[in-house]
């Protein structure tokens, strides 16, 4: 099931896994275990929080889509919180979310977080001292399709650090292929287990519990010992 293996900086092997085994892993935590989704996303953005406040202080800019990768909306929340001037980069109309990428949504314009929509602002902003990038996750499909694509350029241009949520958008979860534009990250959080495509980056991989249980692995016959000792994040390497 699982393709190849990562290691923590303390030796213990953690398991690969593709977006298809992935998205099972997410299924039988929703599905058969109650995890909600949106438990999971808090999760998410708050560990991808700290480590792009590992990377960058003052400002930053969120770049987000519609998916489950909207875990990026959480970490803007958990950013400002930290008095971080965060500003928010959509690739639509704010409408246009739907799902827990909505409900992040109205929590952020409630706190007043400004949104804008498209490619220009990311070229204009180029003040902010960080870019998080929760574009896309292990959800791609395809080539990136405009506005992602320019979106994606224009975080590559615009000079600071990029943390990626999840994989580089653009980059193939599951062979780590370039489709068309990719984000080039200093660094990944990815996400309960390391996605099969981060082999080749694994040094600036960084993998962020979800708070899923082992039942959910052993379901599904994944091998997992615990990566994250009594932490809650943990460096790998390939
Ligand atoms: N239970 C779950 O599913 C969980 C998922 N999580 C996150 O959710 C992600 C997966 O969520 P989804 O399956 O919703 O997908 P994603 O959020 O990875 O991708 C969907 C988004 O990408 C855009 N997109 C996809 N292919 C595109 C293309 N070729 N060109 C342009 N835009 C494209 C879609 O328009 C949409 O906005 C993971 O990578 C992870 O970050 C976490 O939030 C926690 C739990
Ligand atoms: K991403």
């Amino acid at each position: 099931m699982a393709t190849g293996r990562f290691h923590t900086s303390t030796g213990t092997p953690v398991p690969a896994v593709t977006a298809e085994t992935m998205r099972r892993v997410d299924r039988v935590a929703v599905d058969d275990v109650g995890i909600e989704l949106l438990q999971m996303m808090e999760h998410a953005g708050r560990t991808l929080a700290f480590h792009v406040l590992r990377v960058g202080g003052g400002s930053a800019l969120v770049v987000a889509g519609n998916g489950g990768n909207g875990g990026g909306l959480a970490c803007a929340r958990h950013l400002a919180n930290r008095e971080v001037d965060v500003s928010l980069v959509l690739d639509r109309d704010p409408d246009e979310l739907t799902g827990a990428a909505a409900q992040q949504h109205r929590i952020l314009q409630q706190m007043g977080v400004p949104t804008h929509v498209g490619p220009g602002f990311v070229s204009e902003n180029d003040s902010a001292d960080v870019v998080v990038d929760a574009l896309i996750g292990y959800g791609l499909t395809g080539p990136v399709r405009e506005p992602a694509d320019e979106l994606i350029r224009a975080v590559n241009r615009h000079g600071a650090p990029a943390v990626s949520l999840d994989v580089p958008s653009g980059v193939d979860a599951t062979t780590g292929e370039t489709l068309g534009d990719a984000v080039d990250p200093d660094r990944t959080v990815t996400l309960g287990l390391p996605k099969t495509g981060l082999r080749d980056r694994a040094e600036t991989v960084f993998l962020a519990d979800l708070g899923i249980p082992r039942a959910v692995y052993d379901r599904l016959e994944i091998e997992y010992e615990n990566p994250f000792g009594r932490g809650f994040w943990v460096g790998l390497r390939a």
